[in-house]
This record gives C-alpha cells, structure tokens and sequence, in this order.
C-alpha cells in the first residue's frame, strides 16, 4: 500500500484539485517515483526538460500533496535523462562488493605474514613501480585474498578511475571455455588484457590447462608491457607448480615471490583478539589461550571458531563460564575430526577439476580423460570414506569391487611413477577439504 508508486498515485490525485488533468498528463505522464525515505521523495522523468519544468514549477505542489498525506514535509528530488541508474547508491557499492572488511587496517601483521603484508603494501600505493608481478604463495586460509582485496581496495581508493580486475583462477579457466564455446574470444581478451591492475587469486587453478595457460601467457605479457600492476596468490611457489608451462613460471618468477607461513602464537592470539574486538565482545584469557593453542594452522578455522563462541556467548549472556566455552570447543574439534566427506562430493570435485560430466565419470564414458577421473575418483573415495570397495562400485554404475580395487591399485602406482598425477590428487584432496572448513 505504502510503495513509491501507491504514494505517487495518491499524490497525482490529490494535484488533480490544484491544476488541470492535462497539465498533469503533459509534465507527468512517463514519470516514475523512484523511493521516498525520511525526509526526501525521488521522482525519475525521463527526459530533462520535463524535469526541468518540474522542478521550477511543480515542486511545491507535490509537497504540499505529500504533506496532507503524511503530515510532514519532505524534499523532493527529480532525476531525469540517466540519472536514474546510479542513484541512490553510495559510488563504490560496485567495486568488489562483499569484500569490504579485507583491507591492510583489518589484516593482523605477525613475522608469519610480515614480508607478504609489506610488499602487498608497497604494491599498492605505488602500482607497477616496486614489484610486477607480485606473486603471494601459503597454504590454504592464511590472508592470501586478504591481501589481494586490500590491494585492490587500496588502489581503488587511490584511483577511482583505475579498471582493477579481481579474478580466481578456475574462473578465469570456466570463463575461457565458455567465451571459446560462445564465440567471444575477443570480448574475453578485452576484459583481462586492458585492466590497469590485474589479481589473480588460486593461479594453481591453471596449471596443466592448455587453453589457459596459453590465454594467460598473453595476458600476461600485454599487462606487462603495458607497465601495468600483476599479483598472484597460489597454494604454493611457482617452482612446485609441476603442470605450469615453464614460460608462465619464469614470468611468476619475475618479481617477488613471497610466502606467508602459519601465524606462531602471538599472531594467533592477536587475531583472535582482533575478531572479537571487532564484534564488540572480550574473550577470556583463558578461551583464548585455548583457541590459540589448539587452532595452530589456519586462520579462516580460527576466525570460524571464534565466531562460533562469540555467538555461543551471545546467546548464554553474561553468565558463560570459561568451562563451558572450553567445552563447546572441544566439541567444535570432534565434530570436524569425525566429519568425512560423501562420495558424491568427491565426485563433484573430480568433475570439477577436469571439467568432466559427473554422469559421466559416474557412467560408461570411455575417453581417456574419463576413465583416469573415474580412477581417481574412486581412488579418492577410498581414501577418504569409509566405504567399502563394494559401495564404491556401487556409486559408479554397479561396478564390480574388483575394478574398483584394480582402479585404486593403477592411481597407486600412477602417484609413485609422476609427480604431474600426484599432485593432481593432492589438489583435488584440497578443494575436497576446502568445502568443510
Ligand atoms: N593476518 C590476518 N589478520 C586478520 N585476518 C586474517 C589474517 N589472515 C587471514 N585472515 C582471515 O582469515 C580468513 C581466510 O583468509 P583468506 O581467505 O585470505 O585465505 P587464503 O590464504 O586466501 O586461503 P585460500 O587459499 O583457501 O583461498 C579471511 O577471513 C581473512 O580475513
């Protein structure tokens, strides 16, 4: 009853006793209320001069018409010709939404993380001129897209006119393959190649993907030469990325490499301190020397674990004791450890990671391609379920618990004779496990 168009609809009504229907019709025929708040009413006419006629002579009326509906008084804005599309939202609502808490303020600085934190700095206030490309390498929830975010919003706020390009590895793999399918190489090309400042996060992901790696050779190199600002974040050094094509290592190599390594006590305990701070709770001594002490590796299971208690605090008030919290924690770490993934997610990972149907790694596919994913699915959930060689066969199209083992025995041996394979399991072990933390 009360939306931006019932209002107006009331108000046109209520000017019909002021002026003629057909100046109402000439002035306000195409024109839209767009929102009323506290204090002010928009009215979008697409074309300016109607606005123009609208602001000099019909302001008033409108207002008086809003006030005998609300007892109030009101401003009242008109947009016209494209003003309507950014109105209303604050200017950098677009620019990596979501992302906004990842910036160097928010980032806990420890000797873990110091060298990554400082080049990371040093590249974003003076793009292209320190380290090109900045490469970030760590283990999985340690600040890597931390920092890439805090780059970028820094550089954002710096130069607001800067294209700055934040994108995934497996994103910029999925993107490729669906600008080739559609015919739009070129429009893809544009998107990456032009960008003032180019972050890649998971550059992993493209490893031992031809297309790819070809596609972000030229990337690469246009950016470059055009004196343009590279950072990349991966689960490791370019040197232990063993499917990379030499000649995007080398360029990884280019600049700094930095690592970022487990956050060591005191870092660990600040985080946490942080965190909660930042949610305008304390966490007893106590509870917090637990957390650091048990969460050792990662920070985004630090980070998931103090959330989890600060709400557990929230909600027991005031009268939450050290035991009980302690004991909610110790709780939070058996479930994890007990916790194990459903072959249908190992599948899904399997499918992912080759870009393989997961029918048909399920089904009867024949390729190659398909049967080594088979293989190494089945090989995964061996490893990492509990079901027995006949379940597996089960998932896989009724297939008998002797291929299932002779499959498992062929992956085996595959890892021990190349490294390219084993690796292969190790990142799809990753991306199983990321989807659990
Ligand atoms: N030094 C730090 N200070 C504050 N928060 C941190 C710090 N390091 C990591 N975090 C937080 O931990 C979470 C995980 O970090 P992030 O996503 O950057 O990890 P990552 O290294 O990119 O991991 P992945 O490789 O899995 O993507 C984020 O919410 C991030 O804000």
């Amino acid at each position: 009853m009360n939306s931006p168009a019932d209002i107006w609809a009331k108000v046109l009504t209520l000017m019909e006793g002021e002026m003629t229907a057909t100046t109402i019709n000439t002035w306000f025929d195409d024109a839209i209320a767009v929102s009323l708040d506290e204090d002010t009413f928009v009215l979008h006419t697409p074309s300016n001069f109607k606005r123009d006629i609208i602001v000099s002579r019909y302001v008033p009326a409108i207002q008086k018409a809003l006030h005998e509906l609300f007892s109030a008084d009101f401003k009242v804005t008109v947009l016209g010709e494209g003003e309507l599309e950014g109105y209303g939202k604050p200017a950098d609502e677009t620019f990596l939404p979501g992302t906004e808490e990842y910036t160097f303020e928010r980032f806990v600085v420890g000797a873990s993380n110091k060298f990554a934190h400082a080049a990371a700095l040093a590249v974003a206030e003076r793009p292209a001129q320190t380290y090109n490309p900045l490469f970030i390498y760590g283990e999985s929830g340690l600040g890597k897209t931390h920092l890439l975010y805090a780059i970028a919003h820094k550089i954002h706020a710096g130069n607001p006119n800067f294209r700055i390009v934040y994108i995934k590895g497996d994103s910029f793999t999925n993107e490729l393959i669906q600008a080739i399918r559609e015919g739009r190489n070129q429009e893809f090309r544009e998107k990456y190649r032009y960008a003032d400042v180019f972050l890649m996060d998971d550059v992993q992901f493209i490893a031992g993907k031809e297309s790819s790696q070809e596609e972000m050779f030229h990337t690469f190199n246009t950016l470059y030469e055009a004196g343009r600002q590279i950072v990349f974040t991966a689960d490791r050094p370019p040197k232990e990325m063993l499917r990379l094509d030499d000649r995007l290592r080398t360029r990884f190599e280019w600049g700094l490499p930095v690592d970022i390594q487990p956050p060591d006590y005191e870092t660990r305990v600040a985080i946490i301190k942080n965190k909660a701070i930042r949610r305008g709770m304390n966490l007893p001594d106590p509870v917090l020397q637990y957390i650091a002490d048990n969460i050792t590796s990662n920070v985004r299971q630090i980070e998931g674990t103090v959330n989890k208690i600060l709400a557990f605090q929230e909600l027991m008030g005031e009268s939450v004791d050290v035991d009980t919290v302690t004991r909610a924690v110790r709780d939070m770490f058996k479930d994890k450890a007990d916790f194990l993934p459903s072959s249908d997610v190992i599948i899904e990972e399997v499918s992912k990671f080759y870009n393989i149907d997961a029918e048909a790694i399920r089904g009867q596919g024949r390729t190659k391609d398909t049967a080594l994913a088979r293989q190494i699915a089945m090989y995964q959930i061996r490893r990492m379920t509990n079901l027995s060689l006949k379940e597996i066969g089960r998932e896989f199209d009724n297939r008998d618990h002797t291929t299932v083992m002779h499959s498992i025995e062929r992956v085996e041996k595959l890892m021990k004779q190349s490294p390219e394979v084993a690796e292969v399991i190790k990142d799809i072990n990753t991306n199983i496990n990321a989807r659990y933390e």
